[in-house]
């Protein structure tokens, strides 16, 4: 099947959480992975489960400004993204149409949380700049994820993640989030600390699409000049001229 992170392919500037963090988390959630199997429960249910309830937590808190309560709810159904997976490959039944369940809902996903930013900003929280870098993240997460189910699906190993992967965009904004959310609890200053993540998660995002489009145009041109390089393949006319000819 097409390369992931975690895939056969090997894979430079593999991003730090995808490298360190999925390895600890396999072994933290795998027993819970394993009870939701015993109760007949099965991984599309926790995938869109797990979907509903970031895109309740996003859109119900963010848009109101309540983005402590917001990041709790998005973190207690976050991790499901990790728990499916898991199911899956403990009951021997990992799919591709689990894989494509699972990578489009994470698209939803994305698009709930950094869509209840942008409402935040272009409602109550005034701020147009702001605004803009909340869609800014949004679209660009989206693209970064494209540009790799895209050149996969033309043929290239994609072989590069870059500096911010998805795992990175939710961890920098969600704990942002979540701690800035604390102003409304009385702690000062904290607030700033949501501008700066989405900051930063917008320069990490157009930072990663830049080293995936230029891994794809370097991986098309290699794979072409090994095409061009490569005898013809034979038709039924070539064939059928070869046997005829001494
Ligand atoms: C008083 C304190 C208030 C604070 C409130 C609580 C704060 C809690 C904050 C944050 C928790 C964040 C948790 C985020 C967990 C993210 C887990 C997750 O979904 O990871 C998904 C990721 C990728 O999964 P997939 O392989 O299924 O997805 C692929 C990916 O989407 C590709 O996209 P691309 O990267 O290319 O853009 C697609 O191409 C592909 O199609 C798709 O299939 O999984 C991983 O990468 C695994 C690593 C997970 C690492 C989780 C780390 C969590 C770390 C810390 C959380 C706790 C922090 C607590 C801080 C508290 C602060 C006070
Ligand atoms: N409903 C699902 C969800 C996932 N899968 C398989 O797991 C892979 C994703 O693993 P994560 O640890 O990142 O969740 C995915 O590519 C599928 O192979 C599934 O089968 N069904
Ligand atoms: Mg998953
Ligand atoms: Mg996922």
């Amino acid at each position: 099947m097409a390369s992931r992170g975690h895939a056969a392919t090997p894979t430079l500037g593999k991003a730090m959480l995808n490298k360190y963090a999925r390895a600890f988390f396999t072994r933290v959630l795998t027993p819970f992975a394993a009870f939701l199997i015993r109760r007949g429960v099965s991984p599309d249910t926790v995938t869109l489960l797990g979907t509903a309830g970031v895109i309740a937590g996003a859109l119900v808190f963010y848009p109101r400004g309540e983005f402590f309560w917001g990041t709790i709810v998005i973190t207690l159904f976050v991790f499901s993204d990790l728990v499916d997976g898991n199911m899956a490959r403990q009951m021997g039944r990992s799919s591709r149409w689990g894989a494509f369940l699972d990578s489009t809902l994470d698209r939803v996903a994305d698009g709930a949380i950094f869509g209840g930013f942008a409402l935040w900003y272009a409602g109550k929280g005034d701020d147009l700049a702001l605004c803009a870098v909340s869609i800014f993240c949004l679209a660009s997460g989206q693209v970064v994820s494209y540009t790799k189910a895209r050149g996969e699906s033309i043929g290239l190993p994609v072989a590069v993640n870059g500096l911010v992967e998805r795992a990175e965009r939710l961890v920098i904004s969600l704990v942002a989030a979540g701690l800035s959310g604390l102003h409304a609890f009385g702690v000062p200053g904290i607030d700033v600390l949501l501008p700066i993540a989405l900051w930063i998660v917008a320069v990490g995002s157009l930072v990663t699409l830049i080293q995936r489009v230029v891994t794809v145009r370097r991986e098309s041109a290699e794979a072409e000049a090994e095409a061009a390089a490569a005898p013809a393949p034979e038709t039924p006319d070539t064939a059928r001229n070869s046997e005829a000819t001494p």
